[in-house]
């Protein structure tokens, strides 16, 4: 079997002020995978998530994408690479139909190639694409219902269209459950599954039942650092994390009492 990584981290570390954040993480992300961050409040995922995605430059540290070091490249630069992060819902115009922003996000990758405005064909075949891509996440009924009438979990679904617009070759999403129902959860479970053939993905997640239906690896962060790293099995059994979580249910506990 082959073990390629697509990404990996070098004794990441972000220090805010003396305190660290995140220390000395070693990730490794194999090809193909889906892959989890996950931890109790505070272990240092969105840092990490933050670092990865290029809104954070870290301390000390090297991120590899490929074998290749991307530590001082830009987000637009990763995302030319094929690494790409969920946009975020403030990203998705909501005075615009579900399939005109994905459109915005097809041209967004189209970018400077003049010629291609010339065509009133290639306009159409960019209505073509974007149907098909909201097609993909489930959402071509919602082709023409304004973004801000949508319910919540579709707003997330059409985020995912936008990113698949970018033709990512690995996705990073930040909580993709988060605030959802039950209902709404399975329904962006089944379409992390469908859109990750033949790409890796990356998910910070706080929501365990999600990673352990999804997940091939996951990785544990306790206080910045590495805690545990295996599947959901191992890494579930594991008392280094049980202790974590249940330190932070029980901190929780007290301080909601
Ligand atoms: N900009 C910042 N300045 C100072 N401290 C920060 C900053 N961002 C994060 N921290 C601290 O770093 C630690 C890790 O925070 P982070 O948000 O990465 O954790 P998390 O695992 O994502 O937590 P949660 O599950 O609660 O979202 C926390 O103690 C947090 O207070």
């Amino acid at each position: 079997m082959t073990q390629e990584l697509i990404l990996e981290t070098r004794g990441l570390t972000k220090e805010f002020r003396g305190f660290t954040a995140v220390d000395d993480v070693n990730l490794k992300v194999q090809e193909g995978h889906i892959h989890a961050l996950i931890g109790p409040n505070g272990a240092g995922k969105t840092t990490v998530f933050n670092l990865l995605t290029k809104f954070l430059p870290p301390t000390r540290g090297e991120i590899l994408y490929r074998g290749k070091p991307i530590t001082r490249m830009k987000a637009n630069e990763i995302a030319r690479l094929g690494l790409v992060r969920s946009f975020q819902i403030s990203a998705v115009f909501g005075h615009m139909t579900a399939l005109e922003n994905v459109r915005v996000a097809l041209q967004r990758k189209l970018g400077t190639s003049f010629h291609f405005w010339k065509s009133e064909r290639s306009l159409d075949h960019l209505n073509d694409r974007a149907m098909e891509l909201l097609d993909e996440v489930g959402l071509a009924e919602y082709a023409d219902v304004l973004t801000v009438e949508m319910p919540y979990g579709r707003k997330r679904a059409l985020e995912v269209a936008t990113t698949l617009a970018l033709e990512p070759t690995m996705m990073l999403l930040d909580e993709p459950t988060q605030g959802m129902g039950a209902e709404d959860v399975d329904r962006i479970v089944e379409l992390i599954r469908r859109v990750s053939a033949g790409r890796t993905v990356l998910m910070v997640e706080h929501n365990l039942s999600v990673v352990s239906r999804l997940c091939d690896r996951i990785t544990v962060l306790a206080r910045g650092a590495v805690l545990a790293e295996g599947d959901y099995q191992e890494v579930s059994r594991n008392p280094q994390v049980r202790e974590a979580y249940m330190g932070s249910e029980a901190a929780a506990e007290e301080a909601s009492a």
